[in-house]
């Protein structure tokens, strides 16, 4: 667990606070994203709690322990630190970067050298790439490296500042998902920095979100922040989709399941398990519960062919699909193509709403 408690830092020379008295608590195991405009104090925080700098008041904990700036191999054994832009030592291999810390705990070679091999595969690394120096690789391949630097020495805290800005948007993509399945995987704390509000509200558990003057001016999960942000600051940053981003983050699977009325190709009705929703039109399924046709309720006629999604779909696209899906419903299938429900407008609209209620955190 990280604690900060009433940090505040002006740097001297300075009117205004880098940061203003600041209560944070990082859990452990939590993946906490810090989010704000350029000088709002996000890296002056990162160095406080790898004690690369110290608060004018208040206390950082970290562990339950106050980490002593003073003993740099205890810091370094529980924290690992990926600066800007990969920040690589230029004239040392790949190799010997990743070995900088192992190095500094007085790790001895073969120790050292199964580390690496495993960070390698952690990192999906080329192992011809553990000669190379930093110039030779791409953008990606740095930011690998810099991460595999990182968790050399195992450390229970991942500090990332901005670790993906320079690079392009498709490798960026690919990194910040290898990053969430590594985290998933390791259980680390991390707390990643980012201008970046869709980076941000995909990697954190939690996102921070910080103003000038190192103001924090909310804490919270990515929905809650979407679906109540905290201000009119917090409104802007986000931007005008609030909505459609919480649906591209929502899951199919999340909708409580509801039914239309069912028949068979014979005509004979099938009891629906679930609640109903109203529609003019019952939805035909063949012997295996695969959907065949929709049929008007009124006239029996023989309507399109259902639109159908599978429960592992965003809501961003089920909301795409149903503005011109037949009878206004979506058919939801499992893996083998069976029926098990269907998706309305309405339907997304009332998840908006539940999701929006339900959040309780500390
Ligand atoms: N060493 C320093 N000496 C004096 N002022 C500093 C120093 N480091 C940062 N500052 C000032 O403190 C404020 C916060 O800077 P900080 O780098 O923490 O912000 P940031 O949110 O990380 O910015 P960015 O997103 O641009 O990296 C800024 O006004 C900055 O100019």
């Amino acid at each position: 667990m990280i604690r900060l408690e009433q940090i505040s830092k002006t740097y001297p020379g300075s009117d205004q606070p880098a940061v203003r008295n600041l209560n944070l608590v990082i859990n452990e195991s939590e993946f906490c994203t810090f989010v704000g405009p350029s000088g709002c104090g996000k890296t002056t925080i990162l160095r406080m709690i790898n004690q690369l700098d110290s608060p004018d008041t208040g206390q950082v904990r970290v562990g339950g322990v106050l980490l002593s700036g003073s003993n740099i191999i205890q810091v370094r054994r529980h924290i690992g630190f990926v600066m800007q832009s990969a920040a690589l030592f230029p004239h040392r291999t790949v190799s010997q970067n990743i070995a900088t810390v192992p190095r500094l705990c007085g790790w001895d070679k073969a120790r050292t050298r199964h580390r690496i091999d495993e960070l390698v595969d952690l990192m999906s690394l080329d192992r011809r790439l553990l000669q190379r120096y930093p110039h030779e690789l791409s953008g990606g391949q740095q930011g690998r490296v810099a991460i595999a630097r990182a968790l050399a020495a195992d450390p229970p805290i991942l500090l990332m500042d901005e670790p993906f800005a320079a690079i392009d948007p498709i490798v960026r993509d690919k990194l910040q998902g290898e990053l969430l399945e590594i985290q998933q995987r390791l259980k680390k704390t991390i707390v990643l920095v980012t201008h970046d509000i869709n980076e941000a509200l995909r990697l954190g558990d939690k996102i921070a979100i910080f103003r000038q003057g190192g103001e924090l001016v909310q804490f919270a999960p990515p929905d809650e922040i979407l679906a109540h942000p905290a201000s009119d600051f917090v409104r802007q940053f986000i931007g005008p989709e609030a909505n459609l981003r919480r649906l591209e983050r929502l899951r199919v699977a999340d909708v409580p399941r509801y039914d239309v009325r069912l028949m068979t190709q014979r005509g004979t009705p099938i009891t629906a398990t679930f609640s109903q929703i109203d529609s003019d039109f019952g939805l035909v399924l063949d012997d295996d519960h695969r959907p065949v046709r929709w049929q008007s309720l009124a006239t029996q006629d023989a309507e399109q062919v259902p639109q159908t999604i599978g429960p592992d779909d965003s809501l961003r696209y089920a909301c795409n699909q149903l503005l011109t899906a037949p009878a206004g419903l979506l058919v939801r299938t499992d893996a083998l193509g069976r029926y098990c429900g269907v998706l309305s407008l309405a339907l997304l609209n009332q998840v908006l709403h539940r999701h929006g209620e339900q959040h309780t955190y500390d």
